[in-house]
Formats: C-alpha cells, structure tokens, sequence
C-alpha cells in the first residue's frame, strides 16, 4: 500500500472543509489515499488585526512546511495567494471554482437595496467597503475581522450588533451555509476579488509525479479566468489587500471561447471608482489582465492606490484582509 500523501491545511473551518473536498476528490480521481496535517499558522495564534498581520501570514507557514518536506501539498484560497510566487513551489491545479459573488447577509431578509440610510454594514476587505461607499447610500461600514462563525454572529447572533456583513458566497458556500445569505451580490454593483472563490493546490516543483497527479485536479476554464484577474493585480502592483476587484468570466462567443474580464479601482471612500473591461481568447489571459490594468492606470488607477490602504509594490504581503 502505498503511504498516504500528506496534505498540509489551516485548523479553521473554511481550511479544513476546503482541503477536505480537494483531498476526496483527489482520492476518488487517482485511488491515493490522503491525510490532513495541520499547520499552525502566526496568523492563527496572534489576535491582532489582520492588516497589521498580513494575509500572507496563513500563507508563508503552509509554504514553509511545503519547503521543509513535512507535507506533500497544500490548498490555499487563491486569493489570499502574494501575487509573486514561492521559489521551489508550484501551483499544480486550480479547481473548479466556485462562485466567485460576494454575498450579503442582512437582519430581517433584507436586500442591499432595502438596507436604510444608517444602516450599519460590516465587512474586512477595503475593496468592499469602497464598493460599499461608491452605492451612495449612506451605508454606515464597519471593519469587521474573525471567522465567518464570528462574522455571522455580528448579525444573526443573541449580541447583534450590525444590520448586515458582506462576505464572500464560496466561503459560506465550503461551510453549507448558504441558507443565511439574503442576497447574493450582483458584480455589477460589487465585483468580486481577483481569484475570489478558486483554490489553488501547490507542491514541490522538484515533486514531479504529484504535480502530473494533482493536474486532474485543474481546470482550465478557472485557471485562465485566475491567470486573467491575478495578471491584473500584479500589473497594478496592488496586493490581496488593495481597493482591486476583477472578474473573468467565460463564455462561448462568435470566435469559439471568449474570456470576459471586468476590472475595478475604487478609493476607500467610494468616491472614486474606475470600472473597464476586455474581451479575449483564453489562451491571452494573462494578456488581457495587464491590458486592463494598464488601461486602468491611464486612467489615475495608481494614483487611488497611493492612497491610504495599498500596500505598494514589495510590501503586499503585509496587507489587510481580503
Ligand atoms: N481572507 C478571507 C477569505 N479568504 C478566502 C475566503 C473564502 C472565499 C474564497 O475562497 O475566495 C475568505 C472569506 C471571505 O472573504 O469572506
């Protein structure tokens, strides 16, 4: 018998239902058994905000474990991902994602467009609060942090004290709690984070025979929708943190398959927001993200960056939550 591969994982719940699901389906897809090692991150045992702690925190443990041959492979949430890569490791698939929407969860059923002036609305990511400001609705927002558990409870539970959170509709969706979402948010008024709902399943580079077995785990059409939004992050310099939305979507056009890639810059405070899109061949994802960025920064994008909450270049790992 052969011994169980090793896949390296969070102890939070979002961590270990989504690398649950990719250790059955890589069982069910090769016949390889696969066991789950946690990895104690900083991130996990320091209790201070996470923008002062960085994303990259969860990231950089699993990473160094990966380097330290004590796990096999490990899933991340792409979006938490720095968009410069880890030397000597390798994303060897991108799942099928899920939907990649935001999610609002209000008291009462309510939907945004119900929420009244006042209204107070929680959420982490500085690329939700400016989408939230740039509505115009006199939305009071909260900085929220913690787990979707103590996110929920802001709202649903015997201590609420906010009118709705926004979060994101995979992570609730990993954790078989969609029945709580009022309303899932159109990407016409909040467009999602790049990679926002996508894993990504990463090894040893040197590991050549796992990365050909966890390859039945890609899936092109969401690794080049990935590639397209994670092009336009980095081209803009911005990290996981930064007031940055896009969203490639796939479809069948009149030259065969198209990628539809929607991109977004919006100063915290709303008042500013450049929204563009592009249209290509998959094959060009990667093209058409730094197209769109570039096309964004012609337009002032850096100069919304600068402003307080981006990161700047080199120093992305140590942004806020997303
Ligand atoms: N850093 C928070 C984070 N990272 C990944 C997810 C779940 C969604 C996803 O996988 O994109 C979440 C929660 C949220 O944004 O509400």
């Amino acid at each position: 018998m052969t011994a169980p591969l090793r896949l390296g994982t969070r102890g939070s719940a979002l961590a270990m239902a989504q690398s649950g699901h990719v250790a059955e389906a890589l069982t069910a897809a090769t016949g390889r058994p696969v066991e789950l090692v946690e990895v104690v991150t900083a991130g996990d045992r320091s209790t201070a905000p996470v923008h002062r702690l960085g994303v990259g925190v969860f990231v950089s443990a699993l990473r160094d474990a990966l380097t330290a041959r004590e796990i096999d492979f490990a899933v991340h949430s792409y979006k938490d991902l720095p968009t410069a890569g880890a030397p000597g490791l390798h994303i060897a698939a991108v799942p099928v994602r899920q939907d990649p929407r935001d999610a609002l969860v209000a008291r009462d059923g309510r939907t945004l467009a119900e929420l009244p002036p006042g209204a107070r609305v929680g959420t982490g990511a500085l690329r939700r609060i400016a989408q939230l400001h740039a509505l115009g609705m006199q939305l009071e927002v909260t900085p929220i942090r913690g787990n979707v558990d103590t996110r929920l409870g802001r709202v649903l539970g015997p201590d609420a004290d906010l009118d709705a959170v926004v979060l994101a509709r995979a992570g609730l969706a990993r954790l078989g709690r969609t029945d709580v979402i009022t309303e899932t948010l159109d990407p016409m008024l909040m467009l999602p984070a790049p990679a926002q709902g996508a894993l990504a399943v990463e090894c040893r580079i040197d590991d050549q025979d796992l990365v050909e077995l966890l390859g039945v785990l890609d899936h092109a059409p969401s690794r080049a929708a990935v590639v397209a939004e994670r092009a336009l992050l980095a081209t803009l310099e911005a990290g996981c943190s930064a007031p940055v939305a896009a969203y490639g979507e796939l479809a069948e056009g009149d030259a065969g398959e198209e990628i539809y890639l929607r991109g977004a810059v919006i100063s915290p405070d709303g008042t500013r927001d450049l929204r563009l899109s592009r249209t290509g061949t998959p094959a060009d994802a990667a093209e058409i993200g730094k197209a769109l960025a570039a096309e964004l920064l012609e337009l002032g994008a850096d100069s919304i960056l600068g402003q307080e909450g981006h990161a700047g270049p080199g120093t992305q790992q140590f942004g806020s939550t997303e």
